[in-house]
């Protein structure tokens, strides 16, 4: 053992970078609202050991290309070809940056709808509401590392905070029982959890980008309908709807068993997704006890006031994988 100590990882950048864009289509807009993380690896070792800022991209630089490439960018729309264009950009515009990683954290706004008498539900084409607290994200490592040729995209998406709850449909029995177990065993609970799903696309190789550092790669059609990371909506809309129509429809036997069937039929469905995993806090509610007032409020199907608990909460968490 030595007392001597060396830089042994180093990466920098901007957090939260809170940004919105207008895409204006005639009288229809289309609008985005990103937080942004840019972080940046590479031959920045000085900047720490030698106090050498002279490899240094100021990190309020990076914010500044953030918000350039949400002006410029035919990608801006798509949160996956967004952040593969700001990494792709950092680390081609500097010699010495080898690595990028962009988190891209979207928040949800849905068109309102317009009810009129006798008419079909119109959205309106430039007023939104915020329909939900879960937040769609991709994260994404840009590799330069075997040169600006032949840079690698290693996307990860998912969604966050998604709320949910089932008032019947979900069982907990036949855990081990020993000498610490107090819960009994229930064949009719409440079922809630705030789902975090993240999904891990096959790598993919970025073209290199042409002399105003524009990334220029079309979407076609395959790449919606095979959901390609290059058109994640496809993924995105498919996940958040497995998501939650299992969650519906199962009976479930526990968090573990209804967290797989999830993710089994995410893989199944999207062929680009090798990796799957959910976590899912077990959002308790538990039974108020009402027998000093003779009344039966602990049986499952008398369980009619509950407590929703703050703390603690269970916490079940896999990663399911493509054999
Ligand atoms: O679905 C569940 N899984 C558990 O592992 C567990 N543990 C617990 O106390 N309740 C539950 N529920």
């Amino acid at each position: 053992m030595s007392d001597e100590s060396y830089l042994s990882r180093a990466h920098y950048g901007k957090d939260k970078v809170r940004v919105f864009r207008i895409v204006r289509e005639g009288a229809a807009h289309r609008v985005v609202e990103y937080n942004v993380t840019a972080l940046v690896e590479g031959d920045i070792d000085v900047s720490y050991t030698q106090a050498d800022n002279s490899v240094v991209v100021a990190t309020d630089s990076m914010k500044n290309i953030i918000y350039y490439l949400a002006k410029t960018s035919p990608h801006v729309l798509s949160p996956e070809r967004f952040a593969v264009h700001i990494g792709t950009h950092l680390v081609s515009k500097y010699e010495h940056l080898h690595k990028a990683f962009i988190t891209v954290e979207k928040l949800r706004w849905a068109r309102i709808p317009i009810v009129n008498d006798f008419e079909p539900v119109k959205l309106h084409p430039h007023s939104y509401f915020r329909d939900g607290d879960d937040k769609r994200f991709t994260s994404v490592e840009i590799d330069a590392t075997l040169g600006k040729d032949s840079i690698i995209a290693k996307v990860t998406s998912g969604i966050k905070d998604l709320l949910v709850l089932k008032s019947t449909g979900s069982a907990f029995e036949n855990f081990i029982r020993d000498e610490y177990t107090t819960l009994v065993e229930v064949n009719d609970r409440i079922f809630s959890t705030s789902i975090d799903l993240s999904y891990v696309y096959r790598p993919f190789a970025v073209p290199p980008l042409k002399d105003d550092l524009l990334l220029e790669l079309e979407v076609t059609s395959e790449d919606a309908k095979e959901g390609t990371a290059w058109e994640g909506d496809t993924v995105a809309d498919n996940a958040r709807k497995i998501t939650l129509e299992t969650f519906a429809l199962d009976e479930s036997a526990s968090v573990q068993a209804t967290l797989y069937k999830m993710a089994q039929k995410i893989i199944a469905t999207n062929k680009f997704v090798d990796q799957v995993t959910y976590t899912l806090p077990n959002k308790h509610y538990v039974p108020v006890d009402m027998k000093y007032m003779g009344i039966d409020n602990q049986t499952p199907s008398e369980a009619e006031v509950f407590v929703p608990l703050t703390a603690p909460s269970g916490l079940i968490s896999a990663t399911i994988s493509r054999h």
